[in-house]
């Protein structure tokens, strides 16, 4: 039972009150008086607009249903489709021959290219880690995956034949990011170093060596002593790679936070993350470890930056949370209330008062997920606004990134850039929301093709490469980041070195990974590819129709699928749901790697959540399976699902009347229903319900 205490007429969690005063307050400067007084009034004018931004989803989705249903299966007549999303207001006219003005940006997000790691903020091991995955070991990151041709290391200690593989690759990829102005890093044995390109400086420290090539550091770690360097000709002991420039800090898709339990332990590691003063202890190898922030990196010339720069990513605006009740008892908007106390929270940052900093710009970095389109946007440059001024913070301390992953955004996205135009700091394609909302979106117009035929359809071609141009033409180059999204296989490192390459040749001058391990390879792309240029060379391209986009994945009318692949269709995604929903209901666990039906672990969170649901409703929906057949295989896959969690002490199996089970057989049975297709309402109350019987 959550105890409230009441503050400038608000209901507050004594959890979340007692966190506030008694730790993101002292230091800031701001009164607690002024700062309950101050949400109190953001509420009271923002709760009613927010509240209007989620009816009119609501209201364009009954139109579209209306029409879908008058108009089934794929469009055929892309103009009048087109003239019926103007009309209702879909679709706005484009602000044209605009550039953005954000200003103080830090570096790693204005001028340099590298990767983006993302981590559940609830995760406090997870999150030090994650930060510290500026710098990642590159032949820790060779020897533990898959992405070498070369057999598996052989259990027991270092395993020299696996070693010698790692060394070979990672010469030859010092070879193609700095190569010697003769010969082969393969054969230098440490002695005089010439590079091909002279203007790269050679930083020395002791032995140790800097590099640097398309702006991102390269540590070549020189140790005659150590197990490793001691066997090589030039004492090479590891390759340091400058990996993840930046790190969001998730409060939103990859955790479960349903309450002011579960919010104060995502703002207390955020908080402590911009103190610098967070630690985590724990058992890892039979020994207990303590990990916290690392330090900037000495060389003798310079001070590299030894930290992740770190976003938070708030929720979105269609969630509200116990966490604080409005006068009327109802709860407060969760979007709110994250951009006030998550801000809260990164003026400790920009005061200096830790140890670190984390944007030496003095700007606070929030990325706002699943606006529909620029009215939300503008609402979040309102409610922005409305924080700076009560938090005293000069008029767009308070970035945002804007994930373009809902179709009203994608399809409206110069309009919602415009919104945001002095703050923005990013656009990303968040593409597994935007496959959901795609087919939530589209619901009512057939059955939709399978899932892993998605990433082939014309829109998401069309999604991809417009928010490249529109980012550019809107000036994002060289002040804000162009991202692209996950990586969501992630012992998958071979497939990955093979494909999100692609990335950064798109024009992306960043792109998601799941784990500093992934930071690190990926980093190796960004020496590949200078994306500047890229970004150059696109600048005078077309930005692809609207046609395209807005062309939906419904099958062609008729179609008609084997009972074979309606099978595999069905369990593919049960098992996925059952996987991610036991441990999200059970243990309040929000992303997990979940072994597929062919037990490759996939990073499952609300976003692949939201696709696999989506498709099972909308596929009972137009008949392409029975209710019987979705129960079977459910039953089949939860028999699957606990024989693999079978080694977690913690597992509760999914049988019977269990919670989780009901939760996932909601989200298939409720799914056309859910705002959005979206899985958060029903994930929050089957949790709240675990919780209480707990
Ligand atoms: C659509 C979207 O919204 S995508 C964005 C949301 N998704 C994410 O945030 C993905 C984040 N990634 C993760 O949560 C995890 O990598 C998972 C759940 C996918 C896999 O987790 P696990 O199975 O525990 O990973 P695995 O066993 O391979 O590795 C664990 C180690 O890697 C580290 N690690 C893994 N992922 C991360 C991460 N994202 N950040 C920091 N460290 C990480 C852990 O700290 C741990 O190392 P440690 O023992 O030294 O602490
Ligand atoms: O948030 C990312 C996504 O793909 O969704
Ligand atoms: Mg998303």
């Amino acid at each position: 039972m959550t105890v409230y205490v009441n503050r400038a007429g608000l209901q507050i969690a004594s959890a979340l009150a007692e966190f506030v005063e008694a730790k993101a307050l002292p230091g800031t400067g701001v009164e607690a008086d002024a700062l309950w007084r101050g949400l109190a009034d953001i509420l009271g004018r923002l709760v009613p607009v927010n509240r209007a931004l989620i009816a009119k989803r609501d209201n364009l989705q009954t139109k579209l249903d209306a029409w879908h249903k008058a108009n089934p299966g794929p469009i055929t007549d892309m103009a009048a489709y087109k003239a019926f999303l103007t009309e209702i207001g879909y679709l706005v006219s484009e602000p044209v021959g605009f550039k953005i003005g954000t200003l103080n940006v830090d570096a790693e997000i204005a001028t340099m290219a590298g990767p983006q790691l993302v981590v559940p903020a609830l995760n406090d091991r997870f999150v030090l880690n994650a930060a510290n995955a500026r710098w990642g070991s590159l032949y820790d990151a060779l020897y533990g995956t898959d992405v070498l041709d070369a057999p598996a290391a052989r259990p027991g200690g270092y395993d020299t034949a696996r070693g010698d593989a790692v060394i070979a690759y990672a010469r030859n990829f010092l070879d193609s990011a700095v190569p010697l102005a003769s010969g082969s890093w393969v054969d230098w044995d440490g002695g005089d170093l010439q590079l091909a390109d002279q203007a790269i400086p050679i930083i020395r420290r002791g032995d140790d060596i800097l590099l640097r090539n398309n702006g991102l550091g390269i540590e070549i770690v020189i140790d005659r002593n150590h197990p490793v360097g001691k066997t090589d000709k030039a004492g090479i002991a590891d390759v340091i790679l400058e990996a993840a420039l930046t790190t969001i800090i998730d409060l939103e898709d990859s955790v479960a936070a349903v309450d002011a339990e579960d919010k104060v332990k995502g703002y207390t590691n955020w908080l402590g993350l911009m103190r610098g003063d967070l630690t985590a202890s724990f058992e890892k190898g039979g020994t207990t470890m303590t990990r916290a922030l690392d330090d900037d990196r000495e060389w003798d010339e310079e001070l590299l930056h030894g930290r992740s720069v770190m976003f938070v990513r708030n929720v979105g605006h269609l969630m509200t949370n116990p966490a604080v009740r409005l006068p009327d008892g109802s709860e407060a908007p969760e979007g709110i209330l994250d951009a006030v106390f998550t801000s809260l929270c990164a003026m400790h940052d920009l005061l200096g008062l830790g140890k670190y900093r984390n944007s030496r710009a003095g700007s606070i970095y929030i990325v706002k997920p699943k606006q529909h389109g620029p009215e939300e946007c503008a609402f979040t440059n309102d409610l922005f606004d409305a924080v700076e001024d009560m938090l005293g913070l000069d008029r767009h301390t308070i970035k945002v990134g804007v994930m373009d992953e809902e179709r009203r955004t994608s399809a409206n996205l110069a309009a919602c850039i415009y919104a945001v135009r002095d703050r923005i700091v990013f656009i990303n394609t968040g593409f597994l929301d935007r496959t959901g909302d795609e087919m939530h979106s589209a619901m009512q117009a057939g059955p939709m093709i399978r899932k892993a035929d998605m990433k082939a359809s014309s829109w998401i071609q069309a999604y991809e490469a417009r928010n490249v141009q529109i980012g550019l033409t809107c000036g994002l180059s060289g002040k804000a980041q162009i991202g692209k999204g996950m990586w969501a296989a992630p012992d998958m490192m071979k497939d990955m070195m093979a494909q999100k390459i692609g990335h950064p040749k798109s024009g992306a001058n960043t792109a998601w990974v799941p784990s500093p391990t992934a930071a690190t390879l990926h980093a190796m792309h960004y020496h590949m590819v200078d994306v500047f240029e890229v970004q150059k060379e696109l600048a005078s391209k077309e930005t692809p129709a609207l046609d395209a986009l807005l062309t939906i994945p419904a099958a062609a009318r008729g179609h008609n699928w084997s009972a074979e692949e309606v099978q595999q269709e069905l369990e593919n995604n049960a098992q996925g749901i059952l996987g991610y929903v036991v441990r999200w209901i059970d243990q309040g666990i929000g992303c997990s790697k979940v072994p597929d039906i062919h037990d490759i672990g996939l990073m499952e969170d609300r976003a692949t959540l939201r696709i696999s649901s989506q498709h099972i409703a909308n596929w009972l929906l137009h008949g392409v399976c029975t209710p019987e057949q979705v129960d079977a295989a459910f039953a089949k896959m939860a028999a699957k699902v606990d024989a693999q969690n079978a080694g977690d002490a913690l597992y509760e199996k999914l049988e019977g009347n269990s919670i989780a089970l009901n939760a996932a057989r909601a989200l298939v049975y409720e799914g056309v229903a859910q705002p959005s297709g979206y899985t958060e309402p029903l994930l929050h109350k089957f949790r709240l319900e675990k919780k209480a019987a707990a």
